[in-house]
Formats: C-alpha cells, structure tokens, sequence
C-alpha cells in the first residue's frame, strides 16, 4: 500500500466537494445538518426549500442504488423556521448491492467535508422485539453490528484517512449523540405524539439481502437488539470517524420475532391421525413492497419528527 495513499483518496473527494459547490448557490454551499433517508423514506425532503437536486450519477464518487424506494440524488436546500442549510440523500448504498464499502460511506465522507455537523439518519427495519410493533419510530441508542465484529465489512478498514477524519482505533462507544436522542423526544413531545410513537432501542445489523429466519431473529434478539436491518451502521461509524454527531431513527416495517410462530410437522400429523381438528395456520413471509408501503403510511410522522429535530437544533 502506498504511503500516501489516504491523501490520495482525500484528493478525490476534493473533486467531489468542487462539483457539488460548483452546481449549488453559496448559501448553500456549507449544509449544517445531513439527512440519509431509509426506504421508502424520501419524503423526507418534501419540505426543503430553495432546493437544488444533483443526482448521482453527476458527482463523481458516487455510486448508483438500486433498491426500489431509493432515489439517487443529493438534495441541497433549507429547512425549518430559521432557514438552516441542510443536505439530504434521496436513497443509500448497502453492502448487499455489490458496492464495495468505500462507496458505502463516500456520501458521509462528503457529507462532513462539505461541513456536515449533524448527522440523522432513518431506515426501515424489522422489530425483534415483540412490544415495539410495527410503525413505532426508534431512536437507536446502540448497535450490534456482526459485520464489522468478524472483519469483512467494517468501513474503515483499508488506510488511515488524513485530517479531518480521525485515527485508525476509531471508539464508537458514544456514537450515538445522547443529546440528539433527547432532542429526539423533546420534538415527539413538542409535535404531540402519543408517547408510544418514540422509543428508543439497539440495532442490529446484518448483510442482508436475504430476511432472517425466525432462529436467527431470536438470536439476534437473545443478544439484546431490538430492530434489525441492513444499513446504517456503516454510515454511522463513517460520521463518528468524520466528527459529526449522529442520530438514527428506524421505522418499524415489519415484525420479525413473533412468539410462537413454529409449527411442529410432528404434532400437526400426530393430530390429524387422532382426527384432532388444528385451527387453521397462516404462514406469513416479510416483502420489500410491504416494508416500503409502512414507509408510506408512516413517512410523514418521520418527516415532522426530523423537521422539528433540526427546529431544535437550530
Ligand atoms: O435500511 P434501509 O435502507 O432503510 O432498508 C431496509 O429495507 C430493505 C429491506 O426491505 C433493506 O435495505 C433494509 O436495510
Ligand atoms: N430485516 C432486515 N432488514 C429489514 C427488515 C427485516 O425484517 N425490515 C426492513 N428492513
């Protein structure tokens, strides 16, 4: 590896800021808060005004998604009642699409040398846990990241980025901005939702593409995560990594850990030689068109909720 081989990557994502900057009014050339949305979730950015939309495949760096209810822009513009500078991402890379991390996190990385401070950012997931049902937002408080524990997927692996991202042992032991996830409640309150809407919660994350089995879902259960989903976590060390304060908020899609959800084939053909009547059993399997139809129905009360966050930051 060559020795400067991190200033070389921080020479490309110079051309990333110059094409961003060079499409964009100077007002909103330095976006104090970044928003990433999750699926279904680029509604988001409906209220941005004075916006200015780059996709893409014009800027170089970026990858393309190719998840339905992803889009592929960077929506630039201001929100909420003093006019804050802020940037959105309409749709994500994940790992399970082929990009290689780097790609992953090349979004964050611009965030943050675009003068990114804050951070929030959304997903769909799946609930672990039976008394978070689906529909509840989730402010996560902490993740579990199997990925990045055994290697393959960490997005800092590879070389040391020069100034401003920080060292090689990154801790992220406080990555997830206590005093965003107060604010977090603060605005719930403000905004009036029913105290059951917030809640907060660990994450864990998986590669994906494929859904868990019910095993793996109580697994990741038995070791205390609450949602489980395919994004997010990269992205959330790359900001720590970045110096920016980070918040995650998850909707809840779909309900992954349902109790009793077994069936014995033993006891069913044990029954039906007794000629014992079994009530009938509905075998359900998570969709991504499911997931994205929850992001629907409740994008909106995430959109109020991360436009009265940024009121409060502001
Ligand atoms: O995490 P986001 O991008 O919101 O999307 C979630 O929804 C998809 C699965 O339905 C996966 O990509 C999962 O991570
Ligand atoms: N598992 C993983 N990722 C997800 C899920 C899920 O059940 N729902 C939405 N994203």
């Amino acid at each position: 590896m060559a020795i400067n081989e991190g200033a070389e990557i921080l020479s490309e994502f110079s051309k990333t800021v110059d094409t961003i900057r060079g499409r964009l009014p100077a007002k909103l050339h330095t976006p104090l808060i970044g928003i990433v949305c999750g699926s279904g979730l680029s509604g988001l950015a409906a209220s941005i005004r004075d916006k200015v939309e780059i996709p893409y495949d014009e800027i170089p760096g970026f990858g393309r998604s190719t998840v339905a209810g992803h889009g592929n822009a960077l929506a630039f513009g201001l929100l909420g009642r003093d006019g804050i500078p802020v940037v959105a991402m309409l749709g994500r890379f994940h790992p399970y699409e082929g990009h290689p991390m780097s790609t992953v996190v090349y979004p964050i990385r611009t965030f943050a040398l675009l003068g990114v401070k804050n951070i929030i950012i959304t997903n769909a997931a799946g609930s672990l846990n039976p008394k978070i049902p689906v529909g509840t937002i989730v402010t996560i408080q902490d993740h579990l990241a199997l990925p990045n524990l055994t290697g393959h997927l960490n997005p800092l692996l590879g070389p040391v980025l020069p100034a401003p991202f920080d060292t090689r042992f990154q801790p992220i032991s406080t990555a997830y901005s206590f005093s965003l996830r107060k604010i977090a409640f603060r605005a719930a309150h403000e905004l009036q939702f029913p105290r059951s809407a917030l809640t907060e919660g660990i994450y864990a994350w998986v590669s994906g593409p494929t859904y868990e089995s019910p095993a793996e879902g109580r697994f990741l259960r038995n070791q205390g995560a609450d949602v489980v989903g395919m994004s997010t976590i990269p992205e959330v060390v790359a900001a720590k990594h970045a110096g920016m304060e980070v918040l995650v908020l998850s909707l809840v899609t779909n309900m992954v850990v349902i109790p009793d959800k077994y069936r014995s084939a033993r006891e069913e053909v044990d029954a039906e030689i007794a000629g014992i009547p079994l009530p009938p059993v509905i075998e359900e399997e998570v969709t991504h068109s499911e997931v994205l139809e929850v992001g629907l129905a409740k994008g909106d009360d995430m959109r109020k909720l991360v436009e009265k966050i940024i009121e409060l930051l502001g």
